[in-house]
């Protein structure tokens, strides 16, 4: 068989490592490819860097777009990132027939349904396992492997950046933008990193697993995203007092009424496994009714880790190249002239999901507070599952005379109720004039 032609766009942190790998493993990958694996072309707007990488004997252009109309090109890897000249490259590579390989999670959250039509319309491979979870074979576990299930929910660490910063300032005691600076160092963050912090590159990540998991479309734009920029150290403490850890956790779960998609900070109990995930790791655990609960893990992020995926792709494609597409895996798993019975079901709104609460208010230390706040929630039918009282050590946000008087922590579990219940008894529990400050609420998931 002839030997597959790839066009590398952006040969950055993931480009490089993708070069790397195919080169350091090149017997084994066109033995269990069947064929051989060419890099013939690479397009990066940093053509001198880019050259120093691949040396004398590949191809290098500057000009990305020369590139994908290119008749002896039977793949086109993009590794640029952003929603711009990524999408232009990706849909005039679909349209010239060529198969697509992606890291850009971003890019198929936002505009994942024009660019699976166009593919699917062409008969084309847009293959994108990097862009979940990195190295992580979770979108091939879930097309594939879990196939038989009706996925309960999906939920999963699965962002590296705030996961090291999460870690290091929980262990090292180091300071937010420390950590965030060395995660850049180190390749893991967005080239906006603000996308790491708000939680958005987690919502894109979670957006493309609800799809493959539930069969909806993609729809970032209904998606919840919360980071962790509003976190304070003391809610890390008192979460492990009670034996919980906070992650950034993506949660997509069907419900009767719909499907929630949510990103926020999180409350998941120690002794769970995914509790334990450190540093830049990833883990997703999925709930399927057949296969109960399963859990997949490793690195999310960085050059090798990455280009593991985007090689794991290219091998697909080069052993169906040629194939009659229906032998294709579908993008989002389910095929596109098989339609539901029903129509798909909907995302819900914030207020409309269900699950339970950690709060943290700074009260008074008087007689009398902590029954006010408990009654409050008993009215809202919201019940406690747990309580903690803490002697007050870091005074933050209250007016000038409050600060002076003798003070404490609160810190309440609550069972499972709506956000919308919860939220209007919070608002009246931040009225009482025994409580200091904003109060503070994370979500909690059992995960069970
Ligand atoms: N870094 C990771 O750990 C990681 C992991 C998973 C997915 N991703 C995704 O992979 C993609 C690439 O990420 P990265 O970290 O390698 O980024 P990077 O910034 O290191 O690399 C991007 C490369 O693209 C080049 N480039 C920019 N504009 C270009 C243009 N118009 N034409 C040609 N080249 C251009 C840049 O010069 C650079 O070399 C992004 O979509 C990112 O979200 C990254
Ligand atoms: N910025 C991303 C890269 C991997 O998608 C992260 O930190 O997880
Ligand atoms: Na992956």
């Amino acid at each position: 068989m002839t030997n597959i032609r790839i066009g590398l766009l952006g040969i950055g942190t993931v480009g490089a490592g993708t070069f790397q790998v195919l080169k350091r493993n090149q017997q084994e990958i066109s033995r269990r490819a069947g064929r051989g694996i060419d890099i013939a072309v690479v397009a990066d707007l940093n053509a001198e860097r880019a050259r120093q990488i691949v040396g004398d004997d590949v191809e290098v252009v500057s000009d990305a777009r020369s590139v994908v109309a290119r008749p002896d090109i039977d793949v086109v890897i993009e590794l640029i990132g952003g929603y711009g000249i990524a999408r232009e490259l990706v849909l005039a590579a679909i349209e010239s027939g060529k198969h697509v390989v992606t890291a850009n999670k971003a890019l198929l959250a936002v505009h994942g349904t024009e660019i699976f039509a166009a593919a699917a319309r062409k008969g084309v491979i847009v293959a994108y396992e990097a862009a979940v979870a990195g190295g992580i074979p979770i979108v091939k576990a879930l097309r594939e492997g879990l196939v038989a299930n009706r996925v309960q929910w999906v939920a999963g660490i699965i962002n590296g950046t705030t996961n090291f910063i999460l870690s290091e300032m929980r262990d090292k005691g180091l300071d937010f933008q420390a950590v965030l600076k060395q995660a850049q160092q180190l390749g893991y963050a967005e080239a906006d990193p603000t996308f790491d912090i708000e939680g958005i590159d987690a919502a894109h990540k979670i957006t493309l697993l609800s799809a493959i998991a539930f069969g909806i479309p993609v729809q970032f734009d209904k998606a919840y995203v919360e980071g962790i920029t509003a976190l304070h150290r003391p809610d890390i403490r008192y979460a492990e007092q009670l034996g919980y850890r906070i992650k950034l956790l993506g949660v997509a779960k069907r419900t009767e009424r719909g499907v929630e998609l949510r990103v926020h900070p999180t409350l998941i109990p120690a002794k769970r496994l995914i509790a334990s995930v450190e540093g830049a790791m990833n883990a997703v655990v999925v709930k399927g009714d057949a296969v109960g609960t399963t859990l997949y893990y490793g690195q999310g992020a960085g050059a090798e880790p990455t280009a593991s995926a985007v090689i794991a792709d290219l091998v697909d494609i080069a052993r169906l190249q040629g194939a009659d597409a229906s032998h294709q895996v579908p993008a989002l798993a389910y095929h596109h002239d098989c339609q539901p019975a029903e129509a798909p079901p909907p995302v819900l709104p914030m207020e409309d999901v269900v699950t339970s609460y950690y709060l943290r208010a700074r009260v008074a230390d008087q007689a009398g507070v902590l029954a006010t706040i408990t009654s409050l929630l008993a009215d809202a039918g919201i019940s406690v599952d747990a309580l903690l009282q803490r002697e007050a050590d870091e005074v933050t946000d209250f007016s000038e005379g409050q600060a002076s008087q003798p003070q404490t922590d609160l810190i309440i579990l609550t069972h499972e109720t709506r956000e919308g219940t919860f939220n209007a008894a919070l608002e009246k529990i931040q009225q009482l004039p025994s409580v200091l400050g904003s109060i503070v609420r994370i979500r909690k998931e059992e995960l069970d």
